[in-house]
């Protein structure tokens, strides 16, 4: 067969390096109107049907006799903007994933979905009596079932049967979504009239037909509302039907409803916020190419200057996109934006259920929301005519995604902001190194908030010295200073913060004894301690296993066995056992597991419903409560000990964002820093606000053993149950790659366990890379990974390489 046709080039959706490149198909005559880039079609791939996504379309003269039609359309819009197809081969590129990898962490999962296939007869064919006389042939012609529902009935060998007819044109096949995530309609009632003259049909209705007056005045002031009809009787509606004032139009509509906020007069900005404004104006007018840093102490007011530059832009016609940590999209943070911009907002993030992720994504994609306030995967929110991308909190590590591909939303907003002509900001109490490097490097303007919104000082920070609270005797987890003040807050009707960067009871069982230490079965790390009431228990981070606590020892069977290392379940317990009539809130990962837990929380204390909030790093992340005087940071050395090359400014960012939560409105705050390490230049430096003396002693030692921002980081991981395929794979990587060491500064640390060597049964060895820049290197990296990883996969092990890595194992 050959005719003249078109072909699209279809990205299927199926992981896989060898099914990473476009397949082409053609389309059938009956859809060639609806065609369009960026739409999901159903194809059938090594006798399966796939969905895919279409990545181009060109015309051809002839067509190959192998190439096999579209089965069907899944959209008769596009899902995917071209804008964000371009996107996913930038990160194809920029972080050595796959197609199917990119558009994955693009498109809400909502949008994958399985094609089914369904039998039925045609109007007309020839089928020999013999046929029409089975039990199958009844059961296609009566109920058009699914070949899966048929297999299940008759067994799976009725494939080859159905096959034989459908090749014999007895029966066709049509493929449908199996399972999808549905988008929500509703009924809305609309307008045919203008303004005026609705009102001028209410007042002649309002004697003998109040309630159309009344529906009719509504939609005088607002054109279309949705219907519900508890409230809105069908004989009304009809009877205006009729006389063609409205009709009833079924659209889709968001699942995700917010309760009203009340709306808020926005305050007078103060100077800084005025000119960080105008800064961001300019740019804006510019609109090129401009990424600016702006660096506004705890306070300051940046979600003013981020509310304010968005009405900047949608004034210019254009959208936004606003991303915070997850810990963000409470109330508070949305609640502030929902108030100024209403249903212009829509809200993406992992708390959503997929259909409500669907439906704002399609809310975006009609145009109805142009601003997103999200987590890291909104960076990829299909607004058109992008005009800002904001990034506040921009020094949180959750911005970076772990797994494949792992991308970093602030290098994505940045390449989007340049692509889209847009401006992208990023906003921190405490600017990532890597931030503060692009302005040095002048690839980025830096912008200021040096003083509080409302005028009050930052919090006074004093540093305990915890070994001197152990030698006058005070063996408990408070320090007398810390106590003293704990109580005077409380007098005060005040609230307590109380931060430690370890969830759980305790960091580890040890034996007094031996020395032994409990050790997860499965995975090279410590048990974490859990207490709930009496019951203790022994659990892995990691892989989620759990044992019940013995008293003896299993290695010499002392009873001597101790908790060491306190967590966040500890400080409950002394915080109760010192203080009984407190109303304490815990807020870590275990408490906020349930859905809507964590945003409960925050209301409650909001609400202050409780008198003291004890939490891990989630509670320093852009939460703004006014009544907080104190705040308490029990050990700041938990972070210092961590085996990361960003520790220390890890360290300082919490040290200066959490005791930034005290002292935010009429009272004074007072933060108590107890450390073993008073004397740490991170300690130290977040105690006195000293932002310059940290950034420049760091930055030094970075510069020296050649760290980022100095350099890039590509880490690569070969895990295997089997430990010597695992050290063999990374070998293996790093022997393909010396071959271009030194041509292209390229420095490889040599092939060595992870900082975790066993997880889940699995052994990990790992191969680090140092480079100046990616596309430098790209290339050999990437060929190297292919090949060991495609060799790892067939031994049943995996590989993998997370390029501008964050942390190292
Ligand atoms: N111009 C202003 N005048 C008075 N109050 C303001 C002004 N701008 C902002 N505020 C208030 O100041 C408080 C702090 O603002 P916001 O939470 O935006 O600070 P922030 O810079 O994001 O701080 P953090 O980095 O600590 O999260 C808020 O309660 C906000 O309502
Ligand atoms: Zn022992
Ligand atoms: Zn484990």
């Amino acid at each position: 067969m050959t005719k003249s046709a078109r072909v699209v080039e279809v990205y299927l959706d199926t992981p896989g390096l060898a099914l990473d490149k476009p397949f082409d198909y053609y389309v059938p005559a009956h859809i060639e109107q609806t065609i369009a880039v960026g739409q999901r079609v159903f194809v059938s791939f090594n006798r399966q049907y796939k969905a895919g996504i279409i990545w181009r379309v060109r015309g051809v003269e002839t067509l190959p006799d192998n190439v096999k039609p579209i089965l069907n359309q899944i959209d008769t819009a596009p899902v995917l903007t071209n804008e964000l197809l371009v996107l996913a081969t930038w990160l194809c590129n920029r972080y050595a994933c796959t197609m199917n990898e990119a558009i994955g962490a693009i498109l809400p999962g909502a949008f994958r979905v399985r094609g089914e296939a369904y039998l039925n007869v045609p109007p007309t064919s020839n089928v020999p009596d013999d046929v029409r006389a089975t039990e199958v042939w009844r059961v296609v012609e009566a109920e058009n079932p699914s070949m899966e529902l048929l297999q299940g009935r008759f067994g799976k060998r009725i494939k080859s049967q159905l096959n034989a007819w459908l090749e014999r044109g007895y029966i066709l096949e049509e493929v449908r979504v199996k399972e999808e995530v549905k988008a929500a309609q509703a009924r809305f009632l609309e307008a045919r009239l203008d303004a005026d003259a609705l009102l001028a049909l209410a007042a002649q209705k309002e004697r003998r037909a109040p309630r159309q007056a009344a529906l009719l005045r509504m939609l005088a002031e607002q054109s279309s509302l949705e219907w519900q009809t508890a409230e809105i009787a069908r004989t009304t509606v009809e009877a205006l039907v009729k006389d063609e004032a409205i009709e009833v139009v079924v659209r889709e509509k968001s699942r995700l409803a917010w309760a009203a906020v009340p709306v808020v007069d926005p305050p007078v900005l103060t100077r800084w916020q005025a000119h960080a404004l105008e800064q961001i104006g300019l740019a804006l007018a510019v609109g090129s190419r401009q990424t600016l840093i702006l660096h506004g102490v705890t306070g300051s007011g940046k979600t003013e200057v981020y509310i304010r530059a968005i009405e900047q832009a949608l004034i210019a016609d254009k959208g936004a996109i606003v991303l915070v940590p997850e810990i963000a999209l409470t109330p508070q943070m949305v609640g502030r934006f929902y108030a100024r911009f209403g249903e212009r907002i829509a809200v993406l993030h992992s708390g959503l259920s997929k259909g409500e992720r669907r439906d704002e994504w399609s809310r975006i994609l009609r145009g109805e929301a142009n601003i997103v306030v999200g987590a890291r995967s909104a960076v990829f929110a299909p607004i058109h005519n992008l005009g800002l991308l904001i990034v506040d909190e921009e020094h949180e590590p959750s911005y970076k995604q772990e797994e494949a591909p792992h991308y970093d939303a602030r290098d994505v907003a940045i390449e989007r902001a340049a692509a889209a002509q847009a401006v992208a900001i990023l906003g921190s109490a405490t600017p990532s190194l890597t931030a503060l490097h692009l302005v040095e490097t002048g690839k980025a303007k830096i912008i200021s908030l040096p003083v509080r919104a409302n005028g009050r000082p930052l919090p006074q920070v004093e540093v305990i010295d915890m070994r001197e609270e152990l030698k006058a005797g005070n063996h408990s987890l408070f320090s007398d200073r810390l106590a003293e003040e704990i109580e005077a807050t409380i007098a005060v009707k005040q609230q307590i913060i109380l931060f430690l960067n370890r969830r759980g009871y305790a960091a580890a069982m040890l034996c007094r004894a031996c020395g032994e230490r409990m050790r997860c079965p499965h995975c090279d790390i410590s048990l974490t301690v859990h207490r709930t009431g009496t019951m203790t228990t022994l659990v892995c981070h990691y892989c989620g296993h759990h044992q019940p606590h013995q008293p003896n020892c299993p290695a010499c069977g002392e009873p001597a066995m101790r908790a060491f290392g306190m967590g966040t379940e500890q400080i409950e317990d002394a915080l109760r056992k010192a203080w009984p009539k407190l109303r304490v809130l815990r807020m870590d990962v275990d408490t906020t597991r349930k859905k809507g837990s964590l945003k409960q929380m925050v209301d409650a204390f909001e609400a202050r419903e409780a008198d003291v909030l004890i939490g891990t790093q989630m509670i320093a992340k852009g939460l703004d409560f006014p009544h907080v005087r104190l705040v308490g940071v029990i050990a700041a050395d938990t972070m210092l000990a961590v085996p990361d090359y960003r520790a220390h400014e890890r360290t300082f960012q919490l040290l200066t964002q959490v005791a930034g939560r005290a002292g935010r409105a009429k009272t004074d705050g007072l933060t108590i820093i107890q450390t073993y390490r008073p004397d740490h230049v991170a300690v130290m430096a977040a105690a006195r606000h000293d932002f310059e003396t940290f950034y420049r002693e760091e930055r030094t030692g970075r510069a020296l053993f050649r760290y980022p921002p100095f350099c890039e980081l590509a880490v690569f991981v070969a895990s295997h149950t089997d430990e010597r395929l695992a050290r063999g794979a990374a070998m293996r990587f790093e022997r393909e790659l010396r071959r271009f060491e030194g041509d292209a500064e390229l420095v490889i640390l040599p092939a060595s366990p992870s900082g975790i060597r066993r997880i889940e049964d699995k052994f990990r060895y790992q191969v680090v890379l140092k480079y100046e820049r990616w596309d430098a290197v790209q290339f050999a990296v990437v060929e190297a990974f292919r090949l060991v990883k495609l060799r790892m996969n067939q031994y049943g092990g995996a590989c993998r390489l997370d390029v501008n890595a964050q942390r190292i194992g």
